[in-house]
């Protein structure tokens, strides 16, 4: 999850977005279309500039204002695309997006999670080559984590579901990725306070180092203090305005960018792993 970028599912947000009703999504107080709509152009071209082939999904004004955070309807595996199925009512139409754009970049697809099984993105780490970890929470359940396991099963890769807590509620956002951020081979951004135990202890057993992220500023980010890509190993793009977070990544030798994300991530509930569904990393 850290080998450079090369290849990435996005899609810039649009009037979905912009015409979004922020009760319905669920996105906060600091939300403003137009804003976000800016910052992440900003986000776009960090990530261009890193050399990465951005595959884009357009905003065609479908209402679909959660699209931009491709990372959850799709997974890539090294045999093909594999097509989720969202746990969030709203979000359910995102999916077809993202076959429709593997198809049209000439990308197989590897399986499907079909009802009952529910699967997000945001819910998948992989811990290395063979090692899938899973969140089962409110928008990833236990037949969506044995649908994976056969589908990855032929490739040699072993799935492992963990519980996560409930957080803030079911209509909040709250995925495995919501409290790790993998940062380089071995080294990954947690908050704690909130793993799954059996998860704190893989990571462990695997030889990582778990960088502490502090709980005044993954309170204060609403979590997104957490959500942190990694463009190549060690190089990774974090939500600005949280900087005991930046300098333990610094102190750890990570290169941090920052980009201004109070409109965009912090309301909306997902941070730059978020807006990025990586389909190439070498
Ligand atoms: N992978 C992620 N953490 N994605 C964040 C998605 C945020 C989006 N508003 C949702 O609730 O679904």
């Amino acid at each position: 999850m850290t080998a450079p970028l090369k290849r990435v599912l996005m899609r810039r947000p649009g009037s979905s977005l912009q015409n979004a009703n922020a009760a319905e999504w669920h996105y906060g107080p600091g939300f403003d279309g137009a804003r976000a709509i800016e910052q992440f152009g900003v986000f776009a071209d960090l990530v261009a500039a890193c050399g990465t082939e951005i595959i884009w999904i357009e905003d065609s004004g479908d209402g679909m204002a959660d699209a931009m955070f491709t990372h959850d309807p799709s997974l890539v595996s090294d045999k093909g695309a594999i097509i989720l199925r969202m746990g969030k009512p709203g979000r359910v139409g995102e999916p077809a997006l993202h076959a429709a754009a593997y198809r049209a970049a000439g990308i197989p697809i590897l399986g499907e999670i079909k009802a009952p099984g529910q699967v997000e993105g945001g819910d998948c780490i992989w811990v290395d080559d063979l090692t899938l970890a899973v969140g089962r929470g409110v928008r990833t359940n236990q037949a969506g984590i044995e649908q994976l396991g056969e589908i990855l099963s032929p490739l040699g890769v072993t799935v492992l579901g963990y519980d996560l807590p409930l957080g803030n509620g079911a209509d909040a956002c709250l995925h495995l990725m919501s409290v790790m951020s993998p940062l380089d081979e071995k080294l990954a951004l947690v908050y704690a306070p909130m793993l799954p135990v059996g998860f704190w202890q893989l990571l462990k057993d695997r030889g990582y180092t778990l960088v502490e992220a502090p709980r005044n500023e993954f309170e204060a980010s609403n979590g997104l203090n957490l959500n942190v890509l990694a463009l190549t190993p060690g190089e990774v793009i974090m939500v600005d305005g949280f900087p005991k977070t930046r300098a333990l990544m610094e102190q750890a030798g990570c290169k941090v960018t920052a980009f201004e994300a109070d409109a965009l991530c912090i309301p909306c509930e997902g941070g730059p792993t978020c807006l990025t569904r990586p389909a190439w990393r070498e």
